[in-house]
Formats: structure tokens, C-alpha cells, sequence
């Protein structure tokens, strides 16, 4: 939670209710229970025919198609379908436990797939290994908070990144190039990881990616556990690597507001189930989403 606040940064207050981020600040409180019950709602209808399609434009770099997947034999994701153009933005919102992260861990191959396809680039990638994801797909997975080795340096760490590589050398080149690109990084490549700010150790999350330069970036709550200052400088760092680098970039985001601003394209999923998709912009503007996940 901020110093000044007594929500943290998912809109959450730690009372079970959801606190929103309405443009003049929070004006609403609605229980956890009350959100799930209305978000099932949003799935009944479900999504216009061609929508998921008109959203990527003229061709998918990364498709995913009527997929189930989950844990053990525990189906999460049903009949589950996304769109993302090459260098396009896609970010997920939703519930608690809708499956949201499972989107992210069924695409880098951390879960078992019953049914449907992924598709990256025209080629079938569904049942990958995370590692082949990685190396021949080039799709990276961004941790969630707390992914870096605290004891390595910082330089240890990016080099770690590139452990899939053939040489050595190679992640060495990689990690000097991500220096000349962020100098407070570079300022800090002997420090161990553990002395980082929170700001720096997400820096380094990311930076440890572009190792391998993948093209798609799968992003598991970037904002999480942050100071705001920290979270509008990770947002710029990853709209950089979409406008500047050509990067696809693929979001789950507890924070919807900041995560809706962020990206081109916007999926809200609940119970495993894909019950919204538009652009980022207009579903910020939906009065549904806004009273949901937005607070008012
Ligand atoms: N490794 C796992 N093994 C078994 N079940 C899991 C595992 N990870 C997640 N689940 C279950 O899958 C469901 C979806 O979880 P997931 O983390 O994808 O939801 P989410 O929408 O990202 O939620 P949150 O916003 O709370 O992070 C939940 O019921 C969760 O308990």
C-alpha cells in the first residue's frame, strides 16, 4: 500500500471490497463478491462475431484459438480465443481467479492444454516447451514481482537471461547493449539485485528478457507492488519497447486503468471465459468496465 493511501496499487483496500480509480479519484466502493457476480453477467452475452479478428488488423502475429487449458486435469480456460497484431499491445482485466494469468501461462507452455491452438507468426506452438517458446518462438515471460536472483549483480542477473543461448559471449554482448539503453542500470551492474528499488528490480525483470530480444512479451502484472512514481516508469519502458522496438506485447493487469491506457487492445475475462473485447480507449470508456474494475 502508498504512504498516502489505504488502497494498494490492484484498487484492493485489504477489506474484500474494491476501491476504484475513477478519474477524480475514488468515489466507489463495491465488494469482491458483488464484481464477480456482475462480471459473470458481462460473459452471458458474449462477443460480437469477428471482433477478437477486427481488433489485430490484417493479420494475427499471435493467435490463440477456442482454447481449454488449466492445472492437473482442472480446465481454467474454456473455448478461450485471442488476437494480437505484430507489435500490437493486448492487455487482460478481470475478476480474481478468472484465468487471467493462465492466458499467459498457457501461451509460454506452463499449463496443459485440452484442446485449441496457439499460433505465433502462421506457426503452431501449442504444445512447446516454455524453453522452445523462448528460443525458437520468441515469446519471453515476464515474472511477477520478486524473479530476479537477489544475491547475483545486477550484470550476473541479465546474463542469467540469456542462459539459452549458445554462447556465452552472446548474452554478454546482449546485456552491454541493455546498459548503453538504461543507464540506471548500467550505474548499478555490480550491485547485488537485492539492493535495487522496487523500480530497478522491475527494470532488471524486463531487461532480463530482452536477452534472448524476443518478439512477444508476456507481462504479469508489471505494476505490481510499486510506488506510482515506479509504476509510470515501467509503462514507459514497455510502451518504448512496443513503439520503438516493435515488441507485442501481451498484459495482465490488476491495475485496469493504467493497464487499459496502456494498450491498444482490451480483453475483459471472467471465469475463464472471454466476456469483452475492444480497444483499450473504449473500454476505458465503458460505463460496465468503468463500474467493475474502474470504480465509477
Ligand atoms: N499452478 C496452479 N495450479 C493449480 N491451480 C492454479 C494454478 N495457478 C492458478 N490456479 C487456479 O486457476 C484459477 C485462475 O487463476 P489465475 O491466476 O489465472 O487467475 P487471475 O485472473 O490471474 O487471478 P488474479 O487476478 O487473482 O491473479 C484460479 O482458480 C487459481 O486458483
Amino acid at each position: 500500500m502508498t504512504a498516502d493511501s489505504d488502497q494498494d496499487e490492484t484498487g484492493q483496500d485489504g477489506t474484500g471490497k474494491v476501491r476504484g480509480y475513477g478519474h477524480g479519484g475514488v468515489d466507489t466502493v463495491i465488494s469482491v463478491e458483488d464484481v464477480n457476480r456482475q462480471a459473470a453477467a458481462l460473459a452471458v452475452s458474449g462477443i460480437p462475431e469477428g471482433r477478437v479478428a477486427a481488433l489485430a488488423g490484417d493479420r494475427p502475429f499471435l493467435a490463440i484459438d477456442s482454447l481449454r487449458a488449466g492445472y492437473g486435469k482442472m480446465e481454467i480456460l474454456h473455448d478461450f480465443n485471442l488476437q494480437v497484431g505484430r507489435g500490437q499491445s493486448l492487455c487482460l482485466i478481470g475478476p480474481n481467479g478468472a484465468g487471467k494469468s493462465t492466458v499467459l501461462h498457457s501461451i509460454f507452455g506452463f499449463t496443459n492444454i485440452f484442446g485449441g491452438s496457439i499460433a505465433v507468426d502462421g506457426k503452431n506452438v501449442t504444445r512447446l516447451s516454455p524453453k522452445d517458446k523462448l528460443r525458437t518462438a520468441g515469446v519471453a515471460y515476464i515474472l511477477q514481482d520478486k524473479s530476479v536472483f537477489p544475491g547475483m549483480t545486477v550484470e550476473e542477473n541479465l546474463w542469467m537471461g540469456g542462459y539459452l543461448m549458445d554462447k556465452p559471449a552472446q548474452a554478454k554482448q546482449k546485456a552491454e547493449e541493455i546498459f548503453a539503453k538504461y543507464p540506471r542500470l548500467a550505474e548499478r551492474r555490480r550491485h547485488a539485485a537485492k539492493v535495487l528499488s522496487g523500480g530497478e528490480r522491475r527494470l532488471l525483470e524486463i531487461s532480463r528478457a530482452l536477452v534472448m530480444d524476443p518478439e512477444v512479451l508476456l507481462v504479469d502484472e508489471p505494476s505490481i507492488g510499486l510506488e506510482p512514481r515506479f509504476i509510470d516508469m515501467v509503462f514507459e519502458i514497455l510502451h518504448d519497447l512496443q513503439r520503438n522496438e516493435g515488441k507485442t506485447i501481451i498484459m495482465v493487469e490488476q491495475n485496469a486503468k493504467k493497464g487499459l491506457e496502456f494498450a491498444d487492445i482490451g480483453y475483459v475475462l471472467v471465469s475463464g471465459e472471454l466476456a469483452m473485447a475492444d480497444t483499450g480507449d473504449r473500454l476505458l470508456e465503458d460505463p460496465q468496465v468503468g463500474r467493475l474494475f474502474l470504480g465509477g
